[in-house]
């Protein structure tokens, strides 16, 4: 498959500058980076692509959480946009922040996702579920004209999989569809551990949906897509967390500034 043309385009405004951010400070390799302060400028960066009635998709995670945070600022600045949010965190969030909220059943398209993600590659595939909301997500970014995905740039991978691949089943007939998806696996040329996630109470974690969700410990994973393919077709997988041809632009938060890149 070839790989599409891409632009890149460098914001050299600092990040962590007028925007501000609250957290810690974390150590990445020499340097000290307040990763929330990276998350926070992405963030803000695709806040700009918001327009004045805008139905918008709402991401999960500590960075979407940011976008809904300084969309509620600018609501109420007087902003006038409805989201959709994909899990029931952020429906919380965006009540809290006064964020107006529909569903897709009153609207039956969005204009604009905003969503952060585990892994991210140079074709914008990405990775995503770590928060467990990847069902929900996909739907919504598969039902707007555009997804900007927003992330630190530690999220920057030559190629997805270091991240264990989060996959949403069915709890019945479970070993079943883990030796299903072995075999698929296998057909696209990767292997690894499969390991159900637990909820900090010790028992299976339980989605949004009322589904479980198996990691899958994959390393490289050199063709995403066929993957993608493989495990959909799955009848206990509900969804997986491959977002392939979905997000359009990353907005990458980096000590160096922000880093655009979109896809054609
Ligand atoms: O299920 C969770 C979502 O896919 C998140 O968008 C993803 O895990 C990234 O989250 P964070 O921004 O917290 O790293």
């Amino acid at each position: 498959m070839p790989i599409p043309a891409r632009k890149t385009t460098l914001d050299m405004r600092p990040p962590g500058g007028p925007i501000g951010a609250s957290g810690a400070a974390r150590k990445r390799g020499n340097s000290s980076v307040d990763m929330d302060a990276l998350k926070r400028q992405a963030a803000a960066r695709a806040l700009e692509e918001v327009r004045d009635g805008m139905k918008l998709g709402l991401g999960t995670g500590s960075t979407a959480k940011h976008f809904v945070e300084l969309l509620g600022e600018k609501v109420q600045a007087g902003m006038k946009v409805v989201g959709v949010p994909t899990s029931e965190a952020t429906k919380a969030d965006a009540i809290r922040c006064g964020v107006p909220l529909t569903t897709l059943d009153e609207v039956d398209h969005l204009d604009l996702t905003i969503d952060g993600a585990d892994e991210i590659d140079a074709d914008l595939n990405l990775i995503k579920g770590g928060g467990g909301a990847l069902l929900r997500e996909k739907i919504v970014a598969s039902a707007s004209d555009r997804m900007i995905v927003i992330a630190d740039d530690s999220k920057w991978v030559d190629a997805l999989g270091r991240f264990p691949l989060p996959v949403e089943v069915i709890p019945f007939g479970l070993a079943a569809t883990q030796a299903a998806m072995a075999r698929a696996f296998a057909q696209a040329g990767v292997s690894g551990q499969m390991v159900i996630r637990k909820a900090k109470e010790g028992h299976a974690f339980v989605t949004d949906g009322g589904h479980w969700i198996v990691d899958a410990h994959l390393g490289r994973i050199g063709d995403p897509p066929r993957l993608a393919g493989l495990l959909s077709v799955i009848p206990g997988v509900v969804e997986h967390g491959l977002f392939i041809g979905l997000a359009s632009r990353a907005v990458l938060a980096g000590a160096q500034g922000i880093r655009v890149v979109e896809r054609r």
